[in-house]
């Protein structure tokens, strides 16, 4: 039977119960005040969540989202023929309810509608922008710069105040022509707040903004960049919840609740935390109403959540997806892989992190392996295992490189280092099944793809540079046992460890 599809009238009819929530019934028709970009699925599930629970909290209606596509149009059809209106699919402690979220007010595809986001960018009604565009997205360069020698950075770069060219693609320069049609309009103070995984987060953005404004051609750099000083400000946040690729099961399953068909179903667990400092140029949502934690310092919360939740995670994602484990769930319920983690989070991951503030960093790090366990969440080991080049300098190389300088011995987290190298080279599982090489590096990491010497494969592999820094490839003792920890997975094993 065909369902008629989850939209704006479809909020009449909806009858919240046990497991159905309908707060879109009441924030549908909220005007907008954030631009989103990179309108995926965590966005939907995260930080839209919690502005629609402020606006519900603290009253007010001027918070609604204008969610921008950044690649693709796939996401804008999806919503737009719903009118913004989707649904988060909560799973979790053995029951899945449903919500309706209202508070996505445009969608924009930024490829084919970049004038009417560089507009948006400069209305004074936009007070915050957000955004989650995957690590890659930023096209950061090793030591954290713009990468200046991606074609597409470049040709930003060229296309000239006007835009009369070619309009911007990237990130970083669709954000830095917006802030010049808004210094242009006079259009006040903006707040960028960067939530994807990386450390340092604003910090991160503000300067990829400000190298883009060095980089441009002519007098327009200089004076954009003091507007920018002078009106922007770039705080950092740590975010989590997990939210794994939405499924046909979880389409079904939600349409069971809601009698309706949504093309713009996400699907996340129950926990959610969101700390952001608290450094905005103007007006922002309450999000503390909703429980977003605001804080001078959120350093040590991303590097609590990097490490003991991010780090472990890749981890057992590569571990996992070599012996054939489907889901993380299944990987940390495989006896050998969660003594691993446990070991690698208690050993060499704890003393290395300074806890937050009233945080106990190992009960935290027990909540996350709970997390992790639970097989409602069918979180895929390769998703987890995307992009390894962008992610694993912040969830385990730091700290090695952290540990091996004050003298300890990173054991676990060296094998998490060389899962991914296993993972990269073998291309194939246990059971003989491929395993997607999903890397904005991939044609490079596709050269030791098939080989089976371990010394090669970490050579390559090491040499490069926009993820390995020399403190580790000069490092000769590291080196031999990750060469040895490759070499046993390699074959298909999982090293002894004590
Ligand atoms: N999914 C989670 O569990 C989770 C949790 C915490 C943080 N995050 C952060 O959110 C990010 C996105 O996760 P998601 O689940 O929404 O993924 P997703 O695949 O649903 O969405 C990815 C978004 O990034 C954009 N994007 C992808 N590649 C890009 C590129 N090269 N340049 C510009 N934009 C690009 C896409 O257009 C899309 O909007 C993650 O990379 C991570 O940093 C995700
Ligand atoms: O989203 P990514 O690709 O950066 O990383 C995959 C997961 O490790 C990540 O999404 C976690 O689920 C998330 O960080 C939990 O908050």
């Amino acid at each position: 039977m065909t369902l008629p599809r989850l939209d704006r009238a479809a909020l009449d009819e909806l009858r919240a119960g046990d497991r159905l929530s309908v707060p879109a019934a009441r924030t549908v028709d909220c005007s907008v005040g954030i631009v989103h970009l990179g309108l995926g699925a965590f966005s939907r599930a995260h930080q839209a969540v919690y502005t629609e629970d402020a606006m519900l909290a603290a009253g007010g209606a001027e918070w609604g989202i204008c969610g921008v596509t950044q690649r693709s149009a796939d996401v804008h059809d999806r919503l737009a023929a719903q009118d913004g209106v989707y649904g988060v699919l909560t799973r979790g402690d053995g029951r899945a309810t449903l919500r309706i979220v209202g508070v996505v007010r445009e969608v924009l595809d930024g490829g084919a509608q970049t004038e009417a986001l560089l507009d948006r960018l400069a209305d004074p009604r936009i007070a915050v922008v957000t955004a989650t565009v995957t690590e890659k997205g930023y096209r950061r360069a090793a030591g954290g710069g713009l990468d200046t020698r991606d074609p597409e950075v470049r040709a930003d770069l060229a296309g000239g105040a006007d835009l009369a060219g070619r309009p911007p693609v990237t990130v970083i320069g669709r954000l830095v022509r917006g802030l010049a049609r808004r210094a242009h309009a006079d259009a006040g103070p903006l707040t960028v707040v960067c939530c994807d995984n990386l450390p340092s987060n604003g910090t991160a953005v503000q300067r990829l903004v400000h190298d883009f404004c060095d980089a441009l051609p002519g007098a327009e750099g200089g004076p954009l960049a003091e507007w920018i000083r002078a009106s922007v400000t770039f705080p950092s946040s740590m975010v989590d919840r997990i939210v794994p690729t939405t499924t046909d099961d979880d389409r079904r399953d939600a349409a069971a609740l809601s009698g309706r068909y949504d093309a713009g179903l996400v699907v996340a667990e129950p926990f959610s935390q969101w700390v952001v400092e608290d450094r905005f140029a103007g007006a922002r949502p309450c999000w503390e109403r909703a429980g977003v934690q605001l804080t001078d310092d959120v350093g040590p919360f991303e590097v609590m959540k990097l490490r003991l939740l991010n780090g472990v995670h890749s981890t057992l994602a590569y571990l996992g997806a070599l012996r054939g484990h489907r889901t993380i769930a299944e990987a940390v319920r495989d006896d050998e892989l969660r003594a691993i983690a446990e070991a690698m989070i208690r050993q060499d991951l704890i003393p290395t992190v300074e806890p937050p503030d009233g945080v106990d960093l190992g009960g935290y790090g027990h909540q996350v392996l709970a997390r992790f366990a639970d097989p409602a969440l069918r979180h895929t080991c390769v998703q987890v295992a995307m992009d390894g080049t962008q992610k694993l300098p912040q969830r385990l190389l730091s700290a090695v490189s952290e540990s091996l300088a004050a003298g300890r011995h990173p054991r676990y987290a060296t094998l998490g280092v060389a899962a991914w190298m296993a993972y990269v080279a073998r291309g194939r599982d246990v059971k003989g099944r491929a395993l997607p090489l999903d890397d904005p590096l991939a044609a490079t990491l596709g050269d030791v793809r098939g080989r089976t010497d371990a010394d090669g494969v970490v050579d390559a592999l090491l040499r490069l540079d926009a993820v390995f820094g020399p403190d580790l490839v000069d490092h000769t003792a590291w080196r031999r046992e990750l060469t040895v920890d490759v070499q046993t997975l390699l074959t298909g094993a999982v090293p002894t460890v004590p």
